[in-house]
């Protein structure tokens, strides 16, 4: 017989530092390894038949997962004849971290076994928990269609083992060599408890085998269904529990939350569908991952087909989890079938539709929870006002904004209620940091005449806002953008009494600032959007929002070229006001040359610009400063 081979292999960094936590840990709800592995095992059946729709022979007889406990060997053996690993798989599965998520999170841990045990219970870390419970595991597996078995073993610390194996049908069976004070989960009553509190909903029958120990046990070897084995969507709304809603929501989305929404209907007639759909109640850490996996699940006629179609649902809507099985589509369809197909193009258009009408309804009915899901999820669904022009308006509709004239949330209906008389605008600002923008000179004359402006500081705002002109006729408007016609709608103040740099000076220090300034910017004028501030910077009327322009320029698309600003001055400030009072003086454009150049650079300051020359703003601001000082 030929020696069998076996390799030692360490395991990648970060699985490192997450077996570490894991071997010593201290977490109280370790039995969610159960869950986990139930979870892969259920999984791999749904790809093994998936694969077997066009390859019958990969399969044989039902699916199913057979757990077995031995007391005497302290033993808990898993077992499923899903769809296996082959020795690269488990290289890949079991050796490394491959969902970008949980590498997100395990930078997040911090040495700290208590606070890394929560961050444990908010994402999980699937097959790597079996340590928390057992201190050898062994890993033998087929996949379907191979020769060949392999083995994997690991006592969770450093290192791996990978041998060639024998094992007969294709599938996985995990030993796990039990900690002693796991004995626990060795016992019948124990591990049914755990199989129906977590995996009732688990679509393959499994079934509990309890051999050795307490010989009383009639039963023993006896392995007995103990799950209720049907596919939950398949099963009527009023058998399904609220917990096993969310046990399914955990398993289906790989979340650790509970679901905020669950959508659970069926859709007869022209089409046949069922949905059951989940609305996280926390960003998923992979929201914003590109590559990001776990989307809705497609079945057809209960058969798993795949979870990443692209156009089962809109990518704004790429934050919820769960299952369409569908009737219409042939059970043969392949991954690619799918794409412009126009039953699934049908049947997507119509969940979306749903969904966003479930969105309509909540909002009305229960805001707080609306504004809940909108706080964690807005970003992601705003991506859908500038992507899908026929949602446009329904998005609209329900989009909630930060505002300078409530605390909380605003819709722009409400916004719209609010507008004061002559105001014909929806006014807005940009910016990166949502405390930053709040901050921003420009509002300063809106704040005065309480005149509202939505606050946006999403990444995806200054994209929408270039597809979507109006709110029922309402144009949207820049504030850092164009003149502002504030004086013309009537606000909240009463008259301006403030004393103002009389028209004439003014204008004699425009004209010598616009001189000292030359080309670096188009144009400098008196504002009305100024109550407090001295200057600050505004984009021509024909321009791009000054926000817009600073997100291209970062990302290079802009070829260099930035757009002169316009300079906007405060009359009624008492720097504008003396600066005015020497602008006629002789010599003027050279005595007030610096500090006219300071207000300049302060107003790129305010809007987070760079300045084009520290070394003169130091020199400028610290013979100001010696001046003020003498
Ligand atoms: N019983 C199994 N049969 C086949 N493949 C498996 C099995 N168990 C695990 N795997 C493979 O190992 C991978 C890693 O499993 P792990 O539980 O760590 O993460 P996951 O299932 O991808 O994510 P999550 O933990 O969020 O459920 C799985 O994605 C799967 O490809």
């Amino acid at each position: 017989m030929s020696e069998v081979k076996t390799e030692k292999m360490g395991f990648e960094a970060e699985v490192s530092r997450l077996l570490h936590m894991m071997v010593h840990s201290v977490y109280s709800d370790r039995e969610i390894f159960l869950r986990e592995l139930i979870s892969n095992a259920s999984d791999a059946c749904d790809k093994l038949r998936y694969e077997a729709l066009t390859k019958p022979d990969l399969a044989s007889g039902e699916f199913g997962i057979a757990i077995t406990a031995d007391a005497d060997a302290k033993t808990l053996t898993i077992e499923d004849n899903g769809i296996g690993m082959d020795r690269d798989d488990l290289i890949a599965n079991l050796g490394t971290i491959a969902r970008s998520g949980t590498a997100n999170f395990v930078d997040q841990l911090t040495g700290d076994s208590k606070k890394d045990m929560q961050l444990i219970g908010q994402f999980g870390v699937g097959f790597y928990s079996v340590f928390m419970v057992a201190d050898m595991v062994h890993v033998t597996t087929k996949k379907a269609g191979d020769e060949h078995a392999w083995l994997w073993s690991s006592a969770g610390e450093g290192s791996y083992e990978i041998a060639e194996a024998t094992k007969e049908a294709a599938g996985t069976k995990i030993v796990l060599h039990m900690k002693d004070d796991a004995k626990e989960f060795l016992e019948r009553f124990r591990l049914q408890k755990i199989i129906t509190t977590y995996s009732d909903h688990i679509a393959v029958p499994i079934t509990l085998a309890i051999n050795g120990g307490d010989k009383k046990d009639d039963d023993a070897d006896e392995p007995k269904v103990v799950n209720e084995g049907s596919a939950i969507w398949t099963r009527p709304k009023s058998e399904i529990t609220d917990e096993q809603y969310a046990e399914f929501y955990r398993h289906v989305g790989h979340g650790f939350d509970d679901p905020s929404v669950t959508l659970h209907y069926k859709v007869e007639g022209m089409q046949e569908y069922t949905v059951l759909l989940f609305v996280p109640t926390k960003q998923p850490m992979d929201l914003f991952d590109p590559a990001r996996k776990n989307r809705v699940k497609l079945y057809v006629k209960r058969v798993f087909i795949t979870d990443d179609s692209d156009d089962l649902l809109p990518g704004w809507l790429r934050f919820m989890r769960g299952v369409v099985d569908s009737q219409d589509l042939p059970l043969n369809v392949s991954r690619e079938m799918l794409q412009n197909n126009p039953t699934l193009e049908r049947m997507s258009k119509a969940i979306t539709k749903r969904v966003l009408s479930e969105f309509e309804k909540l909002a009305e009915k229960d805001t707080e929870k609306f504004e809940a899901i909108w706080g964690e999820f807005g970003a992601v669904i705003k991506e859908g006002i500038y992507e899908d022009f026929e949602r446009r308006d329904a998005i609209l509709k329900i989009a909630r904004f930060k505002s300078t004239g409530v605390d909380g949330w605003t819709s722009l209906a409400d916004y719209v209620s609010r507008m004061k008389d002559k105001q014909s605008a929806i006014y807005y600002i940009t910016g990166t940091d949502a405390e930053a923008v709040k901050r921003s000179p420009q509002l300063e004359g809106f704040r005065a005449k309480g005149i509202e402006v939505l606050l946006l500081s999403d990444a995806v705002d200054d994209f929408w806002l270039q597809m979507a002109p109006d709110f029922e006729g309402k144009p949207f408007k820049s504030i850092t953008r164009g003149a502002s016609e504030l004086k013309d709608i009537a606000g909240d103040d009463k008259e301006d009494e403030s004393e103002k740099a009389p028209e004439g000076e003014l204008a004699k220090l425009t004209a010598l600032m616009k001189e000292v300034f030359g080309d670096k910017i188009k144009d400098v004028r008196a504002s009305d959007r100024l109550t407090t501030t001295a200057a600050c910077l505004v984009a021509d009327d024909s321009g791009m929002d000054m926000h817009m322009e600073r997100i291209l320029k970062a990302h290079n698309q802009l070829g260099g070229a930035i757009s002169a600003k316009i300079l906007e001055i405060n009359p009624g400030h008492a720097v504008i006001r003396k600066l005015a009072e020497r602008a006629g003086d002789k010599g003027a454009i050279d005595t007030l040359a610096d500090p006219v150049l300071l207000l300049l650079d302060q107003a790129k300051i305010l809007e987070g610009d760079e300045l084009d020359d520290t070394a003169a703003f130091a020199r400028r601001l610290s013979a100001a400063m010696e001046k003020g000082l003498a």
